[in-house]
């Protein structure tokens, strides 16, 4: 996965480091050390300053960051200053928390449609998002070019949405379903796998007793 050269556990750490600084009142002081931040976020010290230098380098000795400049960064990283247009598909239990969920527009993504094959849910917008037929998705997504496809659809289904999502031009599918998706190089597939984050919880359990 490209990541412009940085780990994946680097990247899935920028965004809370970005939601701890925004969290700071505009009464704190300007600046902030990595020891600070590590010590918020319960997170090593060097780790914080290793993930931070990758993606910045407001930082300087003795003064530690410019909060205003480090947010600048990690924004500019992550790319949440460009909006990425997005569809969801599949607007059942799930599909619906999701487009009703207003903060995702913090994070860059726009949600401009939600797709499903059930006729009677086709034309009453969720919190703004139309419903479309699903047999409109390749090309919706081809027109408007979307880049971002979000699945939440059963299983069984989820490989043939995901095809018609690569058809239409999506290179990023972000997969709810509990299924293994595969997609042409070149597409990332995200997957929502809260088994493991269960069976991590699980085995602290386990090991407890
Ligand atoms: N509900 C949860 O909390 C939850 C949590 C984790 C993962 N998931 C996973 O997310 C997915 C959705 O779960 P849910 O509870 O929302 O299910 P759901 O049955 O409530 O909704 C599924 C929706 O997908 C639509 N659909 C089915 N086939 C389709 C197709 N070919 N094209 C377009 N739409 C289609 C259905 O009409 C329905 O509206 C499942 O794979 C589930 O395992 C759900």
């Amino acid at each position: 996965m490209e990541t412009g050269g940085v780990s994946k556990l680097t990247l899935g750490r920028l965004p809370t480091y970005l939601s701890y600084l925004k969290s700071l009142s505009e009464d704190s002081l300007p600046n902030i050390s990595a020891a600070a931040i590590a010590a918020a976020l319960g997170l090593g010290e060097v780790q914080v300053r290793k993930d931070l230098a990758a993606v910045s380098d407001a930082g300087k000795p003795k003064v530690g960051y410019l909060v205003s400049d480090l947010i600048r960064d990690l924004e500019h990283f992550l790319g949440y200053g460009t909006q990425n247009s997005a569809v969801l598909v599949g607007v059942g239990n799930l599909g619906l928390a999701l487009l009703s969920y207003t903060g995702f527009a913090e994070y860059g993504l726009d949600i401009v449609a939600a797709f499903d094959k059930n006729q009677a849910l086709i034309g009453t917008p969720v919190d703004g998002t139309p419903i479309l037929p699903a047999d409109q998705l390749p090309d919706f997504c081809r027109t408007h070019g979307v880049q971002i496809g979000i699945l939440t659809v059963p299983a069984e289904v989820a490989q043939s949405c995901c095809d018609t999502l690569v058809q239409g031009g999506v290179r990023a599918i972000w997969n709810f379903a509990p299924v293994h998706l595969v997609a042409p190089e070149g597409v990332l597939i995200q997957r929502e796998n809260m088994a493991s984050s269960l069976a991590l919880l699980s085995y602290h359990l386990k090991g407890a007793k």
